[in-house]
């Protein structure tokens, strides 16, 4: 019987089903329908996506990433945070700096530990993009990309930055009110967006607090998008609400994040990571 090992991990609630190709073999043409079967939670194992831990030419590993409709995105904060802790404590790495290959960069990770186990783990996630022609959105090029929709007669002001994913970042008043399942898909699939967005609504509490919820492209309401919250605090940074170099806790429905853009242009995220099981799964 075709069948390969799994772990399934999540960082703030954002699980995914871990498959480790240093060991494991599947096909290509067959990881969009893989997802799509294991995220079930009837019939599957039920997650927000699958992962793959697979060896770099030019990187300690490589994540690739497919969201629950089988769609392979270009990162996953949550997921990099939980392919380090996957890799050091597998001893795929050997030391607790290393770096991580995606579809969209490099980046560098640093694990946390405590009691022989990864806890935390630190990523710089590199630079967001505001360019249109590469976030993708289109229309002309300015300085920020950014735009108002109209949705139930209000008007809800966007700004879209790229973390290698694309983001469209709407600050609400009060976010127990935001339209996350109803306004969140009718962005996702926006013809402004030509390769979908993640739709994150957020409000503001100080110059170091954010609320967050969010709509994923591809997997729909999550408890924690990794990408998602640097791209809010980049957003809330560019409005000139909170500032650069100091740390921003972002409370998600999973719990929290510290993400922090630094005056050299990175943004930096620390947060956990969670193994909950493994095992065999049956194709
Ligand atoms: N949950 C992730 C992002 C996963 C991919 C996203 N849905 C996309 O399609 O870009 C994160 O933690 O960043």
């Amino acid at each position: 019987m075709n069948s390969f090992r799994y772990t399934k991990m999540h960082g703030l609630g954002n699980n995914y089903i871990y498959v480790n190709m240093f060991e494991e073999q599947l096909e290509e043409a067959m990881l969009p329908q893989i997802a799509i079967q294991v995220s079930n939670i009837h019939t599957g194992i039920g997650s927000d996506g699958l992962i793959l831990i697979c060896p770099s030419t030019i990187a300690s590993v490589k994540m690739r990433i497919f969201n629950n409709d089988g769609s392979e995105a270009k990162n996953c904060g949550n997921g990099l945070r939980c392919v380090a802790k996957y890799a050091f404590e597998h001893g795929l790495v050997q030391s607790e700096s290393f770096t991580i290959e995606t579809i969209s960069c490099i980046v560098e990770a640093t694990v946390h530990i405590q009691q022989n186990k990864v806890d935390q783990v630190t990523i710089n996630m590199g630079k967001p993009i505001f360019q249109r022609s590469l976030i993708p959105m289109t229309g002309q090029e300015q300085e920020f990309a950014e735009d108002n929709i109209e949705f139930e007669e209000k008007e809800y002001h966007f700004q879209a930055v790229s973390m290698g994913n694309p983001h469209a970042v709407i600050e609400v008043e009060e976010i127990s009110k935001a339209p996350l399942t109803t306004l969140g898909p009718i962005l996702e699939q926006h013809e402004w967006f030509p390769e979908r967005v993640n739709v994150e609504f957020i409000e503001f509490l100080s110059e170091n607090e954010i609320n967050f919820v969010v709509w994923e492209r591809g997997s729909g309401v999550t408890e924690a998008c990794g990408t998602g919250a640097c791209a809010a605090a980049v957003a809330m940074i560019q409005k000139g609400k909170c500032k650069k170099d100091e740390p921003i806790t972002v409370h998600l429905q999973g719990g929290d994040l510290e993400i922090t853009w630094a005056s050299d242009g990175n943004v930096w995220m620390k947060g956990p990571a969670v193994t909950i099981t493994d095992g065999i799964y049956y194709l």
